[in-house]
């Protein structure tokens, strides 16, 4: 042990050292031939956990992905430049669908061509949020005035529009609830479905749309829930450390599991570990 012990198994060692070893041997023994309690501690090191995960048919090597940012240059002029090796899938993101489908059309092929493996489709940014800290500082964002009257925010003619110039998936960031307008949200997991997305990005934008909508990990399991296992669904919005993922994906894993009991509910006894056979 190079300094202070840093886990259970260190304290027991340094317990060794300084205890008299009648009440380490008390503190830390078992039953004849402790058996029992070496296996209990192996059984947990058996388990190896797989933390990858397949989105849209690839495999990344756990389920963490980086959430688009705009405007990187203001950091450092090269910051956006992604590392000629990045073994990253990447998805392109559209924050608005052109109404002129030519225009759509060479934006979408150029992604295409560049390698790119899904649309990410934005839909809760049909006007910038109010940011006061912008407006304080005089940050004031470039107005697209090129663009006035060519940009769709009609998401039902938006994913048509898409759907006719591309093959590649299309998923849509920005939902926030399971069905329209009960929320903030202009678009539900509902809709996303029956409009034929392949997943969708439970997100509000990192609180930089509205204000007071709910977060995104209070909505997950009624997301989950509505979309029924029928397309992905991703989550960002406060992800800070590694176990807010795996809080994330214990409801993610607890809503299927309520969903299939949901189904299951006419049988008098559910056996959990095939779940699947009541879908
Ligand atoms: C500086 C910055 C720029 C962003 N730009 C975009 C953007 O252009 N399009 C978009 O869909 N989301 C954008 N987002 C939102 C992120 O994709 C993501 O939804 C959000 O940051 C997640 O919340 P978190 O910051 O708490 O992790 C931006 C976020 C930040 C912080």
């Amino acid at each position: 042990m190079a300094s202070e012990p840093v886990n259970a198994n260190e304290f027991r060692e340094l317990a060794g050292h300084v205890l008299p070893k009648m009440y380490y041997d008390f503190y830390t023994g078992g039953a004849e031939d402790q058996h029992t309690l070496k296996q209990n501690v192996d059984a947990f090191r058996r388990i190896i956990i797989d933390k990858s995960a397949t989105v849209l048919g690839y495999k990344i090597s756990a389920p963490i992905m980086i959430a688009p940012t705009a405007r990187h240059q203001l950091a450092h002029p090269e910051v956006s430049i992604l590392p000629t090796g990045a073994q990253a899938i990447k998805w392109y993101l559209s924050e608005q669908v052109y109404k002129r489908r030519d225009i759509s059309a060479q934006i979408v092929q150029r992604a295409e061509k560049s390698g790119y493996k899904a649309i990410v489709l934005t839909v809760d940014a049909p006007r910038l949020g109010r940011r006061e800290a912008d407006i304080e500082n005089r940050m004031v964002a470039p107005q697209l005035n090129n663009f006035e009257g060519i940009l769709s925010t009609d998401v039902n003619s938006d994913i048509e529009r898409l759907k006719s110039i591309t093959n590649l998936p299309i998923l849509f960031k920005g939902v926030l609830t399971h069905e329209v307008g009960v929320l903030l949200s202009t678009i539900s997991a509902r809709k996303a479905v029956e409009v034929g997305v392949a997943g969708i990005v439970v997100s509000n934008h990192g609180g930089r749309q509205l204000d007071y909508t709910p977060t995104t990990i209070s909505v997950l399991e009624e997301v989950v829930d509505a979309v029924g296992g029928k397309v992905h669904v991703l989550l960002d919005g406060g992800v800070r450390r590694g176990t807010d993922v795996f809080k994330a994906l214990a409801l993610d894993a607890q809503a299927v599991l309520a969903n299939v009991v949901a189904r299951c509910s006419k049988r008098r006894t559910l056996d959990y570990r095939n779940a699947e056979r009541c879908v």
